[in-house]
């Protein structure tokens, strides 16, 4: 460790790289899928136009699934591991620590409430780091008073909490989440703890109340003068800017319980128009990187969704190890950590827990030249989110940057940053283009990401030991879909759009990292393949037609071989992952359920977005549900409930292929001479297989009778459909 001249870095950079068994049998699959396109090629049916066009499309579908195979496998040949040195940090440069700024943005008062997002406001608030060094933004784009009220709240909270997560060396530093996993009986002597979890308790209980009402009382209101923005709001849409500095890091009397100083606390609603777009996430985040830069403007940056708290109260030191490593930190623009959620249940029902890809693709990616930005749990230098330029020279004087002090008293730099965050102030200027977080993108975040890299600064993967950050995943089916239909609308926005890899990437960035971010750039574009062969195989199946070699030969073990052996691999690195096995099967059926519908929204959206006749809105994941839906969440029943076309769709599938595994079995049974079972063997066991992973669909159709099944529309509408459809195949 150290090179030659004694210097210790702070952070070290290990392989993980794959055992050469693992990668030996990755190319035995390798084989096999070769031998499928010789097969495809060789054995192309002479006779039949349908027979014909419906192996052709098997070809593309294959040749695609392998392009995306090999893609997945570029992504995990060589993972690399990160380890810092805080110890070392601390040795050299405890007292030059730069500012960090923390912005929170929170939308939406139903779908996220107060209490939830002050719980990730406070531990963010408890970091271990100097107090007058920190400052936490709230971005509030839902302008609710009562999430203001829950501010004031946990700024008084707060000069309990911080002290008492020092002096006892809390972890998790979210109220909320500590007392929930601190079993009272160990406790029950302990004067301190019983004192602040009532404390807690009493103020979640207010908040809770007010919330209730819909409104803040008068008393309450007569406490802050802040409350009276309040009467010049007239709408979510529309209102004057909102910014409340709630504790004045650099007042000497802003004091915690200890006398000891507090981090700066500061609320923020931009001003809103409807005459203005307003640009959702994005437009929240360049808003307070301005507001942030007249208060604070910590050097550092990182930014939260409301709903992920900290879970590790050293990551910010974690990543100014990153930063401030004086060899290799000059080149590193952002340092993203892992996304994981806190509520998923044994059986992950929706495959929302993203293990797999922040465990396996993620390492891999930062091996192959740094992961993307993902919106949240990330840390960025402000310089590159200001002007995003990287030139070798720029070396930060920390100790500079550290003793910075901004003038002013806290009302006159309130009246200031309303100008700052007001909807003219982005007029004609390159606010959204190249400057800050950039607009017109539902990933805003994937986009920013990409266009820092291409501007060569580097990023970094961290995934410590004690997870980081710990967020929300949906809770519903139809959360779930929609979501991925954001997400894959935004890759491919991105992988389309000018600034993406083909005009700006491909000069910039090494082809590598262009192929390993192209497993969620190509997301959406996996629903055509994917439908293809839930579809067409089980109709043709239906005429007697055979697209698979017959049971006997040699070339169906090709087959069986690289989709078993593929399936085994993913199978063991779920399990790897922590998941179960009864999980992975969740995980199929999911994997099969967004590309057939999420995706395929996506992809015409997307393409309509960019041919002008839509503009992409972000739709808010909701972070509660109703307490039935919380029930079956919790017992791992799907989740359908209302009607929508995506479940149209699913449906539709899964009664089609229904349908044609009857028919295929009868003309199994009725024609054992002529070897039907040999020929029709492989599709038959594909819709089986379809069938089975289908299951819950089945059930919320005819089966249940709660108010999670399936509507009776979407039932008749895909009864319909695929009655349809399949009549069509016999004709
Ligand atoms: O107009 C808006 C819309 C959303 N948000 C905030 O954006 C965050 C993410 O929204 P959420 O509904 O939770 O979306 P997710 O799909 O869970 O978010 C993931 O995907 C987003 C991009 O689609 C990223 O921005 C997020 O960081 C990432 O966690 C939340 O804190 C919202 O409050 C705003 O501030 N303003
Ligand atoms: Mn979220």
């Amino acid at each position: 460790m150290g090179n030659s001249n004694g210097y210790l870095p702070l952070f070290e950079t290990r392989s993980s790289g794959r055992p050469f068994l693992i990668k030996l049998y990755v190319l035995t699959i390798f084989v096999a899928i070769c031998m499928i396109w010789v097969y495809r090629v060789r054995y192309l049916p002479v006779e039949g136009v349908l027979e014909r066009w419906a192996w052709i499309g098997m070809f593309f579908a294959e040749l695609w699934f392998s392009i995306y195979w090999f893609i997945t496998h570029l992504v995990r040949w060589n993972p690399i591991c990160r380890y810092t040195f805080k110890d070392r940090l601390y040795q050299r440069f405890e007292k030059d620590l730069p500012g960090v700024d923390i912005f929170v943005c929170t939308a939406d008062l139903e779908m996220e409430p107060p209490i939830m997002v002050i719980n990730t406001v406070l531990s963010m608030m408890a970091y271990d780091y100097p107090p007058e060094k920190l400052s936490v933004y709230l971005s509030d784009d839902g302008v609710s008073e009562l999430t203001f009220y829950a501010m004031l709240e946990a700024s008084r909270f707060s000069k309990y909490w911080l002290p008492f997560c020092k002096q006892f060396n809390v972890e998790p530093r979210s109220p909320e989440a500590y007392f929930h996993n601190e079993p009272l009986d160990d406790h029950v002597n302990d004067k301190e703890w019983l004192f602040i979890k009532k404390l807690y308790g009493d103020m979640k209980n207010r908040i809770e109340a007010t919330s209730n009402q819909g409104q803040v009382s008068e008393e309450i209101r007569k406490e802050h003068k802040g409350f009276s923005e309040w009467d010049f709001v007239s709408s979510r849409h529309d209102h004057q800017t909102i910014v409340q500095i709630l504790i004045d890091g650099r007042d000497p009397l802003a004091m915690d319980s200890e006398a000891q100083r507090l981090p700066t606390l500061v609320y923020l609603s931009r001003e809103k128009r409807p005459q203005y777009p307003h640009n959702f996430k994005a437009g929240a985040m360049n808003a307070l990187i301005r507001v942030s830069s007249r208060i604070s403007n910590g050097p550092i940056i990182m930014n939260v969704d409301c709903d992920m708290y900290s879970n590790n109260s050293n990551s910010i030191r974690d990543a100014l190890c990153f930063f401030m490593d004086e060899e290799k930190g000059h080149e590193i623009g952002y340092i993203q950590f892992p996304q994981s959620m806190k509520n998923v249940t044994k059986n992950d029902l929706y495959g929302n827990s993203l293990k797999v890809i922040f465990k396996m693709e993620f390492p891999g990616i930062d091996a192959n030249g740094g992961p993307m930005y993902i919106g949240t749990g990330c840390f960025h230098r402000r310089v590159n989110l200001c002007e995003r330029k990287h030139c070798n020279e720029h070396e930060v004087d920390w100790k500079r940057e550290s003793d910075m002090k901004i003038e002013g008293n806290a009302r006159d730099l309130e009246e200031e940053c309303k100008a700052l965050a007001s909807c003219a102030y982005e007029e004609n200027t390159q606010w959204g283009k190249e400057v800050g977080l950039m607009y017109g993108y539902l990933l805003e975040d994937g986009m920013t990401g990409f266009s820092i890299r291409c501007r060569g600064w580097r990023s970094v993967y961290f995934n410590p030991e004690r997870t980081a950050f710990l967020g929300l995943a949906p809770t519903t089916l139809l959360q779930t879909l929609v979501q991925q239909e954001r997400w894959s609308k935004g890759e491919l926005h991105i992988l389309l759009s000018r600034r993406g890899p083909f005009f700006d990437g491909y000069k910039s960035l090494p082809l590598r990292l262009l192929l390993s971010y192209c497993i969620y750039f190509l997301w959406a574009a996996n629903c055509f393949p994917t439908l293809y062969y839930v579809v067409v195989p089980s109709l043709c199946m239906l005429r007697g037609i055979s697209l698979f070699p017959k049971a006997s030969s040699p070339w169906f073990q090709a087959f069986a071989y690289a989709i078993l052996a593929d399936r085994a691999y993913g199978l063991v690195e779920f399990l790897w992952c922590d998941g179960t096995l009864q999980g992975w099967w969740n995980d199929q059926r999911i994997w099969m359920f967004k590309r057939t519908t999420s995706y395929l929204v996506g992809f015409c959206d997307t393409v309509l977005t960019m041919a002008g006749f839509t503009n992409p809105a972000f739709v808010v994941t909701a972070k509660v549900s109703s307490a039935d839906s919380c029930k079956r969440y919790e017992q791992e029943i799907m989740e359908f409930g209302v009607p929508s076309p995506l479940f149209d769709i699913l449906a539709t599938l899964a009664l089609l292929n229904m349908f044609c595994l009857i028919g295929g079995i009868r003309m199994v049974i009725s024609d054992v001479e002529n070897k039907v079972s040999d020929v029709l063997a492989s599709q038959i066991v594909l819709s089986g297989l379809i069938v089975l992973i289908n299951l819950p669909v089945y059930q919320g159709l005819f089966f249940r009778k709660d108010s999670g099944s399936i509507p009776n529309p979407v039932t008749l509408k895909s009864l319909t459909a695929s009655l349809v459809a399949c009549s069509i195949a016999l004709l």
